[in-house]
């Protein structure tokens, strides 16, 4: 199945804003803009929340049915590797092959040397088109790519497989990532990274490589945005030189993990992809919770003391919440307000602080990293959150809404 040649993931934690997200991509699409919907929704907050793949498959149809959306979408198998995958098989036609776990060790001995001497021809300078200086390959980085990613991709490829022999020919995307790691991967890397996962034949449509800087959960991008985009753009001419040079095949696109919220970035991006005619997966993290919460905290009342009360267990349960996101979050736990503090604020007061907005000088990025990885304590309250999302929702649609539209959707892609 061909994907378009932008799309982004649109996180929905709780099943209830397919609808609120989709009329921000229509209102895209109606601008002018045509944005594919990938709905995605990781093992890991399947596993938190108590939700499985077939509920997301059917809150993305119901969605999609409700408001008449005529564009593409499609159902991501987020975050899988051959121990989770499958569960996602039967109701996902996206995966993306999370290897980051298996980076750095080692394949065979056989294959490495097989590797190294199928791709020899890449050790020299090569001319990249869009890349001024030559990416220069030495026999010491074919071998140590190898060393570190070669066995990951071999891990992606029997992932894929055993997808392939489940679906049969079925269209389904394959993207591949090894973005939740420490160390990035330089445009020269990708390419060799590339090259084995052209030998591997693996159908990637999208791969989400590490980037330089740091890409929090929730909040701006932390680095040099400058060294940024020239890495970016690298690597975009890296995947589209890999297309003509290795087979891949043809409108391979870059993707942005934990993209939502890197506001810095995106005027950049966007004129990249569009300078250089290139495409884009950009994957958003949970920042639909947040709107939830900026919802039911404008809404004022039962909405404002949930939010409180979402807070205060948040605060208290802090090391449990935080563990599964230490690589993707940056909180100054001390300067978080007490709970205390936060009871007595005001409707203005909480959505101030964690809405997305760093003109504002009530914005809180610790509070708002925080209530990111807190949607457990939502999720345990069960019904009593989902009725209070019910009842609060043109508040919380709203909010849903402007955040995909204004801070993410118009800045990648309409036209500055
Ligand atoms: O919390 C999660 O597991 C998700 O936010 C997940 O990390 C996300 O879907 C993603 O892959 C962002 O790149």
């Amino acid at each position: 199945m061909t994907i378009g040649k932008y799309s982004v993931g649109a996180g929905d934690r709780f099943g209830k804003e397919g609808v609120a997200q989709v009329a921000a991509f229509q209102a895209i699409k109606d601008a002018g803009v045509d944005v594919d919907i990938v709905w995605n929704k990781s093992n890991r907050e399947h596993k938190t929340i108590g939700t499985t793949p077939a509920d997301q498959r059917k809150a993305a149809d119901d969605a999609v049915t409700a408001s008449g959306w005529a564009g593409r979408y499609f159902v991501d198998a987020d975050h899988i590797n051959m121990s989770s995958v499958d569960a996602f098989v039967g109701h996902c036609d996206f995966f993306t092959l999370d290897v980051t776990d298996f980076i750095g060790k080692p394949a065979s001995p056989e294959s490495l040397a097989a590797f190294q001497a199928r791709r020899s021809s890449l050790v020299g300078e090569i001319e990249v088109p869009g890349i001024a200086d030559p990416l220069v390959i030495t026999e010491d980085l074919l071998r140590a790519v190898a060393e570190r990613y070669l066995y990951a991709v071999e891990e992606a490829d029997r992932t894929y497989r055993h997808i392939k022999d489940v679906k049969g020919d079925a269209p389904i995307v394959v993207e591949v990532s090894m973005d939740e790691t420490d160390k990035p991967q330089k445009p020269a890397e990708l390419l060799i990274i590339l090259a084995a996962v052209a030998d591997a034949g693996i159908p990637i449509a999208t791969i989400a490589p590490k980037f330089s800087g740091r890409f929090n959960k929730g909040v701006d991008y932390v680095g040099e945005v400058t060294d940024f985009l020239a890495e970016f753009r690298a690597d975009v001419c890296v995947a589209n030189y890999a297309v003509e040079a290795f087979g891949i095949p043809a409108g391979l696109k870059l993707s942005v993990h934990t993209g939502s919220d890197k506001f810095s970035i995106y005027p950049g991006i966007g004129d990249i992809i569009r300078e250089l005619d290139a495409g884009l997966h950009l994957k958003t993290a949970g920042t639909t919770w947040l709107e939830e919460l900026i919802g039911l905290a404008e809404a004022g009342g039962q909405g404002l003391d949930l939010a409180k009360e979402i807070y205060r267990s948040a605060y208290g349960r802090y090391d449990e919440l935080a563990a599964p996101y230490s690589d993707v979050i940056d909180i100054d736990q001390a300067a978080l307000p007490s709970p205390d503090t936060v009871e007595g604020w005001t409707s203005a007061q909480y959505a101030g602080a964690l809405r997305h907005d760093q003109s504002n000088p009530a914005y809180d990025r610790n509070v708002r990293q925080l209530l990111h990885v807190a949607y457990k304590v939502a999720a345990e309250m069960g019904p009593r959150y989902l009725a209070a999302l019910d009842e609060h929702r043109e508040h919380v649609a709203r909010n849903v809404t402007e955040n995909l539209l204004e801070r993410h959707l118009k800045p990648l892609f309409a036209t500055r």
